[in-house]
């Protein structure tokens, strides 16, 4: 059994769950018009797991991803964060509860370097100080690139930085929408490092994914959308081990 599997074991228990899960989802549905896009979604997410939502294109990945970030109202259903209904919050309200958001485009702003990018962060939680920055920068690779337009550094750093932004707000909850996107292999592995370290820190992490490889990687759990509709949901060898699983993939089921 590898360290992994352990891990997966670990965080698959209910004997784990003892914690209020961080997001309970009930009966969430979301229909564009005649569109059924997003039907009847039951999912809790616990401290400290790293969970992956996986499905092949059209699944309803992105849309699940902007009911939980406040980006869509659900036409159904409801939202738990840490215990209390956060369905009708604004995204800002959710970040503000302690939710982070990082999205599959990098945000960045041209006239402002790598470090001046973390001061801004870390200025609205109050704990702007050098020592907080230069956590940031060494843990997330920018030592080089610190005082760099952020503008002008590879697609990789920039998702780098917008990740060590986000963690910047001491999240409960960190969402990242395909952080991978676009990387190259080692990028990828060492992103995977990153958010590896960062549960290990204690934070619980939701990526939404398309690279298999990546998801083998990090999840301690994973959920697997399909026609709008939880396909698939537990410990990550398990269900990537499943035939059905790989049938959706290749449009069989
Ligand atoms: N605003 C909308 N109005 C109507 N249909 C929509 C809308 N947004 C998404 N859809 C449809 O909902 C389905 C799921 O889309 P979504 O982008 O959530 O899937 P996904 O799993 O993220 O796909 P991909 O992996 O290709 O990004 C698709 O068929 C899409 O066309």
């Amino acid at each position: 059994m590898s360290l992994h599997d352990t891990r997966d074991m670990a965080q698959g228990l209910p004997a784990a769950s003892a914690a209020p899960p961080i997001i309970k989802v009930s009966g969430l549905s979301k229909h564009f018009g005649g569109a059924r896009v997003i039907n009847d979604i039951d999912m809790e997410i616990l401290d400290h797991e790293i969970r992956c939502v996986i499905g092949p294109n059209g699944a309803g990945k992105s849309t699940f991803f902007k009911l939980l970030t406040g980006e869509h109202r659900p036409s159904a259903g409801e939202i738990l964060f840490l215990g209390k209904s956060i369905r009708n919050d604004l995204p800002y309200q959710r970040i503000r509860q302690g939710m982070s958001i990082k999205f599959q485009i990098p945000g960045i702003f041209p006239e402002l370097t790598v470090h001046q990018h973390l001061e801004l962060s870390l200025y609205q939680t109050g704990r702007n100080s050098r020592d907080n920055i230069d956590e940031l920068i060494e843990r997330f690779k920018l030592r080089d690139d610190a005082y760099r337009l952020a503008v002008n550094l590879s697609h990789g750093k920039k998702q780098w930085l917008e990740m060590a932004m986000a963690v910047s707000l001491s999240p409960k909850l960190l969402m990242l929408d395909e952080p991978v996107a676009g990387l190259s292999m080692e990028e990828t592995f060492l992103t995977g490092e990153l958010i590896k370290g960062m549960q290990e820190d204690g934070l619980t992490i939701m990526v939404v994914e398309h690279d298999m490889k990546f998801v083998r990687q990090i999840a301690t759990r994973v959920t697997v959308l399909h026609g709008g509709r939880v396909f698939a949901d537990g410990m990550t060898g398990e269900v990537l081990s499943r035939e059905d699983v790989a049938d959706i993939y290749l449009g069989k089921s």
